[in-house]
């Protein structure tokens, strides 16, 4: 197949819905500290067992009434306290008030707290400033969540507010999927550890930092091989390697059409080859497939058709395996501010920056280019210019579609 052939390439949705597919979420599950929670997935609900607030408290420091004792002198002899921890203890009497910090219980039969700053402290009493409506300043029992309430799903990735309103129900330990173990090598006898000297010919691999950064958001445990060279039975042994282990393989290079390009060649002799190459520009040579005990995302080894394939595909395909389902990017109209070139036959992922300006919201292609080489045009981007497979050259000032970057990326 030329470069510029088109024929027999597989569209990104239908090869994002064979990969979706094919991966089914695994189901071990383990117990976890509430402190070690963050970026797992649920495998279980959390209930509240009892309201929060637990109790109607004070909102504000200052004073709990009983309205109706509010006479015309709004005077009232203060009776007791009560501080967050230390409740006022019995009754209050009529026509008294009782200090009350943030926090605190409010008293039985008191139905308002006054702040301090509305009020004058003398030697017969408290006199209050204002009128309060009834429940003012009282933050009732059950506001924020109701006994019984779900207050986290399943398959859920917690994020640091999860892991406070899971402690606010009282939880300390949770039912998650256990993690994902991914292998990761990548492959040329020209790629060099950066620290190293290259040789003519050679280049530093760039592709391992990138996907490393990326699973770990993804919060995976990692089993790097490193780099391995082009020679058949060294990729077939990392191959066997990281299968055994992991429940992805995630590789880079070797997926063309090239004399070395060992790496869809071993897959299909050690497993199965689900699809190989998409409609998409960058990343038309991405291989997803199964090992015989782990899925392989196969990804080529220009640099910038690595990570987009594994933001567009490879990050899915390990979001359906984590439960938690894929989390498709968010998507916005703007305007070009500079002419695109696009070849019709794939979808281009452009890099680009976008803006809101007086205009709209604008876009301009990021970096020196957009060529699969260019990783600046990856690094100065905070978004994808998604141009459609059938698309032409777009014009300045036409219509796109943008694919923002999400967490992930930014
Ligand atoms: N005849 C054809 N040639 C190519 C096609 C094609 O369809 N027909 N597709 C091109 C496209 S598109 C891509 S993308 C690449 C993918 O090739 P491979 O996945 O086999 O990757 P390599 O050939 O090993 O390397 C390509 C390129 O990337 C550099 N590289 C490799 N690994 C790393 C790394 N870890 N860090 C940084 N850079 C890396 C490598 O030196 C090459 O320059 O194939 C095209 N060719
Ligand atoms: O499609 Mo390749 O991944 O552009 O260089």
């Amino acid at each position: 197949m030329g470069c510029c052939d088109v024929t027999g390439l597989m569209p990104l949705e239908e090869g994002l819905n064979r990969l979706l597919s094919a991966v089914t979420p695994g189901t071990d599950v383990e117990t976890v500290p509430l402190t070690d929670a963050l970026g797992r997935v649920t495998a279980t609900p959390i209930q509240a067992q009892a309201p929060v607030p637990g109790f109607d408290n004070s909102a504000m420091d200052g004073y709990a009434i009983r309205l109706a004792d509010l006479k015309n002198d709004q005077v009232l002899p203060l009776q007791g306290k009560a501080m967050a921890g230390q409740p006022f203890e019995g009754s209050v009497e009529p026509g008294h008030c009782i200090r009350i910090m943030t926090g605190a219980p409010v008293p039985e039969g008191c139905d308002a707290v006054v702040m301090q700053e509305n009020t004058e402290v003398l030697d017969a009493g408290i006199r209050f400033l204002e009128t309060p409506k009834p429940g003012n300043n009282i933050r009732r029992a059950g506001e924020d969540i109701e006994p019984g309430q779900e207050v986290i799903a399943a398959n859920r990735r917690l994020k640091p507010v999860d892991l406070a309103l899971i402690a606010s129900v009282g939880c300390a330990e949770i039912n998650v999927y256990r993690r994902v173990k991914v292998g990761l090598f990548s492959t040329g006898d020209e790629v060099r550890q950066p620290g190293e000297a290259l040789r003519y010919g050679d280049l530093y691999d760039s592709n391992r930092p990138v996907i490393r950064a990326l699973l770990d958001r993804l919060d995976v445990d990692i089993l790097d091989l490193g780099t391995i060279p082009d020679d058949r039975e060294a990729v077939r042994d990392a191959f066997l390697r990281a299968d055994v282990d992991c429940d992805f393989v995630v590789t880079s290079g070797g997926v063309s059409v090239g004399e070395a390009d060992y790496t869809k060649e071993i897959l299909a002799e050690l497993g199965e080859i689900e699809f190989w190459k998409l409609a998409i520009k960058p990343g038309k040579p991405f291989a997803f497939g199964r090992l015989p005990n782990s899925w392989f995302i196969g990804l080529p080894g220009n640099p910038v058709s690595a990570t987009v394939t594994f933001h567009l595909l490879g990050a899915q395909a390990i979001r359906q395996f984590q439960g938690t389902g894929p989390r498709p990017l968010p998507r916005l109209t703007a305007k070009a501010t500079t002419d695109l070139r696009k070849s019709p036959g794939r979808m281009d992922f452009q890099r680009g920056q976008w803006t809101t300006t007086e205009n709209g919201i604008e876009v301009t292609p990021s970096g020196r280019g957009q060529g699969s080489h260019i990783l600046t045009s990856l690094a100065d981007a905070n978004c994808y210019i998604a141009l459609e497979q059938d698309r032409g050259n777009v014009k300045a000032g036409e219509e796109v579609t943008l694919w923002l970057f999400d967490d992930l990326m930014a």
